[in-house]
């Protein structure tokens, strides 16, 4: 891996002071300001290899565009919605986060908005400071047998769950990516939102702001759900849109909402803050002594990291990877893609693997681990690497364990081609070139098969190359390299037991 030189840093908000220190014991200046105004910041930023925010500072493409040095721009945190990644990305500026850095401080948060919708703790305490003693009218409710409504189920909306359950709260959620068999093995019953709805007293909201998360919560779906039923936003404004809020908590058919996040920060229209059944706090989900130690230090960790060409984790935008570093990383990126193309097309359903075991031989082990993105998924990676055992190129292989099954392929750089040398054990005669339209099936060495295959069931498109197993005995995988993907793959069916089909 090609390394990046980063000599000066600007951290523009209050981050944990292990970040500077780590990041001056490594010999990079660090400068610290704090409040700066977009303009103050577009005229500044010139001056810096890297940037560390939090979520005050807007990046925005103004700010990028003046960035002339910037190579690197560190999120202590989780949310990068503050920053605009594709323009940091059209200028080959990486973005990276550390999203589990904070996960149990924002569950936390949230699980005490919720606690104090049930009993209206913060107005209780309040009242008391007034010098009131009223016992009538903070009557509560309990959360027990309560029905909690999780949308959004990655890592911070498990540990709410997981936490609310110990109140005895029934969890049902949604997540268009997180498998509903995964949730179901922490509590949470998965649903479509048209079912959810009707049936929450509490909602919460755990996903990222973006175009499909902004208004999950309006005017239609307040309408659906129980008259009274209380939300949570410790996520990010917007994602319960805030005068559909404001008007389901004034007709009562919102019955409170605890805010941690809202569209403006700090937010200049104060109605929502001022309704009496809200409770909202300044953002502070991530502000814990812990939060911001791990988030401070991991950030600076993976600067140093990167810097010294040793690993890189927590590129949002791993495709700025493919011009940032050197050639061999570039094609060893291509061979992490393409492999994991391959496994994907042998997954039978559309749900991503729970594990993926990574090990190496040989390959410079940096370079490889740059394409391990695995936070954005519930998945468990594992990687190792070995030394090389003397052979000319370094290889990978990858496992996978999905509901289709376990599967694996070995693939290397063979002349700056990405090639594939092993599939589900079958290893092949001649390396497969991992490029253009491969079709990949599984049958017995029978001398005829590809006569068939081509005169009876590949009518719409010509073999262009074919590899086959080293060994004969039993099923074995095969690869055939096609001018067109085939319209139904099934249509093999009777000729093979196995086929995937993929375009790289
Ligand atoms: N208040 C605070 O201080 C903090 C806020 N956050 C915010 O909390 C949110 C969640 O963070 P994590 O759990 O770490 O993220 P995550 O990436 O682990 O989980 C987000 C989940 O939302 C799901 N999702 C995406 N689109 C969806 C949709 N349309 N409907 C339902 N689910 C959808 C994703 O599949 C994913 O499983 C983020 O917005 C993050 O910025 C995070 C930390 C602190
Ligand atoms: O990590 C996140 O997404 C957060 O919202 C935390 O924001 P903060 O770092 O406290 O400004």
């Amino acid at each position: 891996m090609a390394p990046i030189s980063i000599q000066t840093v600007l951290i523009s908000e209050s981050v944990d002071p292990r970040c500077r220190a780590i990041l001056e014991e490594n010999g990079i200046r660090v400068t610290e300001k704090q409040n700066m105004t977009e303009a103050e910041l577009i005229a500044d930023i010139k001056n810096y290899d890297g940037l560390v925010v939090r979520s005050a500072t807007k990046v925005t493409a103004a700010v990028i565009n003046a960035a002339d040095n910037l190579k690197i721009i560190g999120r202590a945190g989780t949310g990068v919605d503050n920053v605009d990644v594709e323009a940091a990305t059209r200028k080959s500026i990486i973005v990276m986060n550390t999203p589990s850095g904070n996960t149990i401080s924002a569950a936390e948060l949230t699980c005490a908005l919720l606690m104090s919708l049930s009993r209206h703790v913060p107005q209780a305490a309040m009242s008391m400071k007034q010098g009131k003693w009223d016992r009538k009218k903070f009557m509560g409710a309990e959360l027990y047998g309560k029905v909690l409504g999780i949308v959004g189920l990655g890592r911070i909306g498990k540990e709410v769950a997981s936490r609310m359950q110990s109140f005895g709260m029934k969890t049902i959620g949604y997540d268009p990516i997180t498998p509903p068999e995964v949730t179901a093995s922490w509590g949470v019953l998965q649903m479509s939102l048209e079912e959810l709805w009707p049936q929450c007293d509490y909602i919460t909201v755990h996903t990222p702001l973006m175009p499909s998360t902004v208004g999950l919560l309006n005017d239609e779906t307040f309408g659906k759900c129980k008259r009274g039923v209380k939300v949570v936003n410790c996520a990010r404004g917007g994602i319960i849109d805030e005068a559909a809020l404001l008007r389901a908590l004034e007709s009562g058919q919102c019955g409170g909402a605890g805010l941690d996040v809202f569209v403006e920060e700090p937010p200049k229209n104060r109605s929502l803050i001022d309704h009496p059944n809200v409770i909202s706090c300044p953002h502070l989900g991530a502000s814990t002594k812990e939060a911001q130690a791990r988030c401070g230090m991991d950030i600076a960790v993976q600067i140093v990291e990167m810097v010294k060409g040793k690993n890189l984790v927590g590129a949002v935008n791993a495709q700025v990877l493919a011009n940032t570093f050197s050639q061999e990383s570039q094609q060893l990126i291509k061979l992490g893609e393409a492999v994991g193309a391959v496994l994907k097309s042998c997954i039978a359903s559309n749900a991503p693997p729970s594990h993926v075991e990574i090990s190496t031989k040989g390959i410079d082990r940096a370079s490889w681990k740059s394409n391990s993105n695995s936070h954005e998924l519930p998945l468990q990676v594992n990687q190792s690497h070995y030394a090389s055992d003397g052979a000319a190129e370094g290889v990978c292989k990858v496992e996978i364990t999905a509901s289709s099954g376990r599967h694996n392929a070995v693939g290397s750089v063979r002349g700056g081609v990405a090639v594939l040398l092993q599939l589900n054990d079958s290893r092949f005669r001649q390396p497969i070139s991992l490029s253009g339209n491969l079709l990949f099936f599984k049958a017995s060495a029978d001398p005829q098969l590809l006569t068939s295959l081509a005169g009876k069931r590949i009518k719409e498109a010509y073999f262009q190359s074919f590899s086959g197993p080293e060994n004969h005995t039993g099923d074995q995988w095969f690869c055939v390299g096609l001018s067109a993907l085939l319209k139904d793959v099934s249509a093999l069916k009777p000729l093979v037991n196995d086929a995937a089909q993929l375009s790289i």
